[in-house]
């Protein structure tokens, strides 16, 4: 029985994982939990799986858990997760809340020598040469949600690391795919949300909408797999049915393959290095879907995938600033205070007002990752 932290409970992957230990719960428990401030999620959860630890981004949220579970050990923001995620009696961490504020849990749980399943990304956008030299000093391994790399993990299950050549990301070209930069002027929060192959949280999915998710994922993908910006490509493809690819040095390419269900690889990073049945997803029909497409990526529509590549490429504190940047900008489009053009023209003026700092340590980080955000506030206020 593995018992499981999961930080994110109340999102679209912290649903889904719900889902899937509930599918299997000879093999795993929900031990502790954090989600914000969603109780109306919350609350179903914690009378099914009675977790033993139950974390709250506030006081108020606090309050209400105690009060309609009086018996639940209740915690708070950062410390809480941080407990949660080192707790001795946890094996697996699950990381999927949203943005670098699940930093400090990966740290912590990588020290602990915890299993971690990740699909928050922001945390290796941000500090990827901090988690990633914390899991090799540790002998941890981190296993991937997001599904390019869970897809990439399981082209490389069994190969030498040093047969694979480049990774190929592919992208769906989210809910603006087909429109050119002049028809971007006069879109809205609804339209950016409606995502054409998959349901996910709000600021992933405008994510995907301005390319920043495939940027986040370049630099994600250098990280996991020690691979150069110069041998990690990307190109469109609709249909998300490949969700990405390896070519290896003999010019063999691996592709894994799948209906849309982030369900495959939360269970994969659950399970590894076995497969459980999943048994209510669609099975992949590629006659009935008939025709598979792939385009060149154009650098000039998609600036936030440029400008991702520039931030990895100089590195240091570029890539805390790219991330902070987009949350912030990401965050004023939801609320319906900036365009959705506007969202690229903050993170650019961010970058180019930053003086990287080289091998930034935690304390650095987190003050680049503050400023940035009050800086790109300022822009606009
Ligand atoms: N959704 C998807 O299909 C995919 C997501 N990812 C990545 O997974 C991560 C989660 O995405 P997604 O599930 O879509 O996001 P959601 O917005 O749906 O969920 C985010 C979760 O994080 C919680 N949360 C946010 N801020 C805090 C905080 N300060 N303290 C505690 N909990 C907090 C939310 O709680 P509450 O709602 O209760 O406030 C919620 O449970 C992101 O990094 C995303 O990029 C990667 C690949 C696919
Ligand atoms: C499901 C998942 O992993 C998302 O990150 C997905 O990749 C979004 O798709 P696009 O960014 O390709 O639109
Ligand atoms: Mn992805």
């Amino acid at each position: 029985m593995k018992r499981i932290a999961l930080l994110g409970a109340t999102g679209s992957i912290g649903l889904q994982t719900v889902d899937v230990i509930r599918n299997h719960s000879d093999e795993f428990e929900l031990y502790a939990m954090a989600f914000g401030r969603n109780l109306e999620k919350a609350s179903p959860i914690i009378k099914e799986f009675r977790p033993k630890l139950v974390v709250v981004q506030d006081e108020n949220t606090l309050q209400q858990v105690k009060s309609e579970f009086p018996e639940l050990q209740v915690r708070l923001s950062l410390e809480g997760m941080y407990e949660a995620a080192t707790h001795d009696q946890v094996d697996v961490v699950v990381n999927a809340v949203m943005g670098s504020v699940g930093l400090s849990a990966t740290l912590g749980a990588i020290e602990a020598k915890k299993q971690v399943a990740i699909a928050n990304k922001e945390t290796l956008v941000t500090a990827g040469h901090l988690v990633m030299d914390a899991a090799h000093r540790n002998q941890v391994s981190l296993l991937p949600i997001d599904s390019e790399h869970s897809a990439i993990y399981m082209c490389l299950n069994g190969e030498r690391e040093k047969d694979a050549n480049k990774i190929i990301l592919t992208a769906s070209g989210g809910s603006f795919r087909d429109k050119t930069r002049a028809e971007l002027e006069g879109v809205n929060v609804e339209d950016a949300l409606n995502h054409p192959n998959w349901s996910m949280g709000a600021k992933i999915t405008i994510d995907s909408a301005t390319m920043m998710n495939k940027g986040l994922e370049v630099i994600e993908a250098h990280w996991l797999f020690d691979m150069p910006y110069d041998n990690i490509d990307v190109i469109m493809h609709k249909e998300s049915v490949i969700h990405s690819m390896v070519e290896f040095v003999d010019k063999s390419v691996m592709a894994q393959l799948g209906t849309p269900d982030m369900r495959v690889p939360i269970q994969y990073a659950l399970t590894y290095p076995k497969r459980l049945e999943l048994p209510d997803t669609k099975t992949l029909n590629l006659v009935e879907i008939g025709k598979l497409h792939f385009q060149e990526m154009d650098m000039e529509r998609f600036p936030c995938l440029r400008m991702a590549y520039e931030a990895g490429r100089q590195g240091g504190t570029m890539t805390t600033v790219l991330n902070a940047a987009n949350e912030q900008a990401v965050d004023l489009f939801l609320k319906g205070e900036i365009s959705f053009l506007t969202i690229e023209t903050l993170i650019e003026k961010a970058l180019e007002q930053h003086s990287i700092v080289h091998q930034p340590n935690l304390e650095t980080i987190l003050a680049v990752d503050e400023e940035t955000r009050k800086r790109v506030i300022s822009y606009v206020k």
